[in-house]
C-alpha cells in the first residue's frame, strides 16, 4: 500500500516536472502570502502593546506605518502568486487530460469491448477532477498549513521557548490521532471513486438504452440497479462522514485540552513576570496556527490520500498497454515462405478471446485479388472475428495471415488499416455535419469527391432534402437520421476512402429493399478492381460472389460458388432453402 502511494506521488511529481519552476514558485509564493497574512496580526499586537505599555507613542506610529507597507505588499503579491499557481495547475491538467485522451485513442479494441464506457468516462471525468484537486487545493493547503504552523512555532520559540515546547508536545498527540484516520479514509475514498464509476455506467445505460428500456419496460430493473449503486455510494459517504465526525470530535477534545492547558501555563508565566502582556496575547494568537498545524495536518493528509485514490484509478487506466505498432506474435512462423499470389491468406489460424474457448480453430482460407468473397454461416460461427483479425484489432494466437504476399506483421497496423475500408453492422457516426462524417473516409477529399461518394452510396438525394444539405448536423450517433440513411452515410465514408480491400459486415442490413438495391448497385460499382470480403446473412445478396465460405465453429464447413454450393446439398443449401421459404 505504501509503495502504491509512493508510486502515485511519484507519478504526480512527474506530471508537474515540465512546469516544476512555475508550480513551485506559485505554490510556495501563495502559501508564503497566506502564512504571512496570518502572522502579521499577532506580531503587530505584540509590538504595539509592548510600545503602548512602555508609553512610547513614537514607536507605535512607526510600527503602524511599517506594518501598513507590509500589508499593502502582501495584498498586491497574493493575487499574483495565486494567478501563477492556478494557471500552472490548469496547464498541467490540460497536458494530462490530453495525454489520457491520446492514450485512450491508442488502447486496443479489446479494452473497449471488455470495459463499460461509463467506467472509462468516470475515470477521465471524476477521477481526473480529483487529481486536479490534489495538485491545486490539497497540496496547497498542506504547504500553507506547514508554513504558517512552522513560522508560528519559530516565532513562539523566540518569544518564549518553554511555552513553545509545551505546545509542540501537546500538538504531537493531536497529529498522531489524526494520522490514525488517514488510511481508512483513503480506502473509503477509493471505494467511493469506484462507486461513482458504477453510477456513471448506470447513467450511460439509461441514456444509450433509452429506446430499448422503454420498449421492454425495463425501468423497474434499471431503477433497481441505479438504486443499488446509489445506496452503496450513500453508505460509503456516510461511513466517511462518520469517521470524519469522530476525527473532528477527537480534535475538539484535544483543542480544549491544548488551549486550556496552554492558557493556564501562559498566565502563570505572565504572573511570574517571565512574559509581557503583549507577548502573551501574541502567543495566544499564534497558538491557533500551531494547533491548526497539528490538528489539520492529519485530516489534510487524509484528503490528499483520497486524491491519491482518484489518481490511482487514472494511472490504472494509463497502465493498460496501448495497441502496438504491429502485432509481432507471428515471428515464430518466420520460416514460412510466401509462394502464393493471393491478396489475403489465413493459414491454420486459431484464435480465442482471452482465456475463452477457441473461436477460430485452424482456419485456412484464401482470397484472390479483385474477388468478391462472402462469409456466411450460423450466428456466432466466427465471421466477424475474421474481419477483426484482418483489421488487426486482436493479435493472432496461432497460425498466420498473409497479406499481399507478405506476412501480416511486415505491415504496421496503420498500414494494414490504410488498405482497408470497413462498414460494420453498427458503424459509428460522429457528432458533426453529414459532410464531416463522410470526409472521415479521407480527410483531404474535395467537396466534389464527398458528393460523388454520397451519390455512389445513393445518399445524395436524401442529403439534399435535409435542411442544410451536406452541412446538416446529424446529432449524436446520427440520431436525426433514419437507420437506412445512417448506413448509406457510412457506406459513402467507406467509398471515399477508396481502399484496396472492402470489409462489409452486414453492410446493407439496415436498408429497406429499395435502398438496399440502390446501395448494392453503388457497391457493385465500387467493388470493381477491389477485393471485397462481405459477411452476409441474406444469401440473395451474394449470388455473384467469386467464392463463398460457410463458416461454423471457427472452421470452414463448405466453400465454393453459389451454384456449386447449392448442388452440393449441404449447410449452404439448407440455409438458402430456409430463406427462400421465408421470402415466399
Ligand atoms: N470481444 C469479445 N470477447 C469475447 N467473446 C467474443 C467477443 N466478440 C465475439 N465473441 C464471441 O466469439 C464468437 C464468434 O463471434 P463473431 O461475432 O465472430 O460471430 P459471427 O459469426 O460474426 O456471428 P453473427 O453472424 O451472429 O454476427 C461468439 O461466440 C461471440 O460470443
Amino acid at each position: 500500500m505504501a509503495d502504491k502511494r509512493n508510486s502515485e506521488a511519484r507519478r504526480l511529481a512527474q506530471l508537474i516536472k515540465p512546469r516544476r519552476k512555475a508550480y513551485l514558485l506559485g505554490l510556495l509564493g501563495s502559501s508564503l502570502m497566506d502564512s504571512s497574512m496570518s502572522l502579521v496580526f499577532p506580531l503587530l499586537i505584540k509590538l504595539v502593546l509592548d510600545a503602548v505599555t512602555a508609553k512610547n507613542m513614537n514607536t507605535v506610529g512607526k510600527i503602524c506605518l511599517e506594518f501598513s507597507i507590509i500589508i499593502a505588499l502582501l495584498i498586491c503579491l497574493t493575487p499574483l502568486f495565486q494567478y501563477l499557481f492556478g494557471k500552472t495547475v490548469k496547464a498541467i491538467m490540460i497536458d494530462f487530460r490530453l495525454s489520457v485522451f491520446h492514450h485512450m485513442e491508442k488502447l486496443p479494441v479489446a479494452y473497449y469491448e471488455n470495459t463499460h464506457s461509463g467506467d472509462s468516462l468516470s475515470r477521465i471525468n471524476n477521477d481526473l477532477g480529483v487529481v486536479e484537486n490534489a495538485l491545486s487545493g490539497n497540496i496547497r493547503s498542506i504547504v500553507s498549513l506547514l508554513m504558517t504552523g512552522v513560522y508560528s512555532a519559530v516565532i513562539m520559540l523566540f518569544l518564549n521557548w518553554k511555552f513553545a515546547v509545551v505546545l509542540i508536545l501537546v500538538g504531537l498527540v493531536s497529529t498522531y490521532v489524526n494520522s490514525r484516520f488517514a488510511l481508512p479514509l483513503r480506502k473509503i475514498s477509493l471505494e467511493i471513486q469506484q462507486g461513482l464509476g458504477k453510477q456513471v455506467e448506470r447513467l450511460m445505460d439509461l441514456i444509450a438504452g433509452a429506446q430499448v428500456s422503454r420498449v421492454f419496460q425495463m425501468t423497474g430493473q434499471m431503477n433497481r440497479k441505479y438504486q443499488v449503486t446509489n445506496q452503496l455510494l450513500a453508505k460509503l459517504s456516510i461511513a466517511r462522514s462518520v469517521r470524519s465526525a469522530f476525527l473532528n470530535s477527537a480534535n475538539y477534545t484535544l483543542i480544549w485540552i491544548n488551549n486550556g492547558g496552554v492558557f493556564i501555563f501562559g498566565t502563570l508565566l505572565l504572573i511570574h513576570g517571565e512574559i509581557t502582556l503583549g507577548t502573551l496575547l501574541s502567543l495566544i494568537l499564534l497558538l491557533d496556527h500551531v494547533t491548526n498545524l497539528f490538528r489539520n495536518l492529519g485530516s489534510f493528509w487524509a484528503n490528499l490520500q483520497s486524491s491519491f485514490a482518484g489518481a490511482a484509478r487514472v494511472f490504472e487506466l494509463l497502465d493498460i498497454a496501448e495497441e502496438p505498432e504491429r502485432h509481432n506474435n507471428e515471428a515464430k512462423n518466420k520460416a514460412h515462405k510466401n509462394e502464393s499470389k493471393q491478396i489475403i491468406e489465413f493459414r491454420n489460424v486459431s484464435f480465442s478471446y482471452g482465456e475463452g474457448e477457441k473461436i477460430l480453430d485452424g482456419l485456412n482460407l484464401s482470397i484472390e485479388k479483385g474477388h468478391l468473397v462472402a462469409l456466411v454461416g450460423p450466428s456466432g460461427g466466427g465471421k466477424s472475428t475474421i474481419l477483426k483479425l484482418l483489421l488487426g484489432f486482436y493479435p493472432l494466437e496461432q497460425g498466420q495471415i498473409r497479406f499481399e504476399g507478405k506476412r501480416f506483421t511486415d505491415y504496421s497496423l496503420s498500414e494494414q488499416r490504410n488498405k482497408m475500408a470497413y462498414v460494420s453492422q453498427d458503424s459509428y457516426l460522429f457528432e458533426g455535419t453529414i459532410e464531416e462524417n463522410i470526409r472521415y473516409g479521407r480527410m483531404d477529399a474535395t467537396y466534389e469527391e464527398v458528393v460523388a461518394a454520397a451519390k455512389s452510396a445513393y445518399a445524395h438525394d436524401f442529403i439534399m432534402e435535409q435542411s442544410e444539405g451536406y452541412s446538416t448536423s446529424i446529432g449524436e450517433r446520427g440520431a436525426r437520421l433514419s437507420g437506412g440513411q445512417r448506413q448509406r452515410i457510412t457506406i459513402a465514408r467507406a467509398l471515399l476512402k477508396n481502399a484496396t480491400i472492402l470489409l462489409l459486415d452486414e453492410a446493407t442490413s439496415a436498408l429497406d429493399s429499395e435502398s438496399e438495391q440502390a446501395v448494392q448497385m453503388g457497391l457493385q460499382r465500387l467493388m470493381e478492381g477491389k477485393t471485397t470480403i462481405t459477411i452476409a446473412h441474406r444469401l440473395s445478396t451474394i449470388r455473384q460472389a467469386n467464392m463463398i465460405y460457410v463458416i461454423g465453429k471457427g472452421r470452414i464447413m463448405e466453400q465454393g460458388r453459389h451454384a456449386d454450393l447449392l448442388d452440393a446439398g449441404g449447410v449452404y443449401m439448407r440455409l438458402h432453402n430456409m430463406q427462400d421459404r421465408k421470402s415466399k
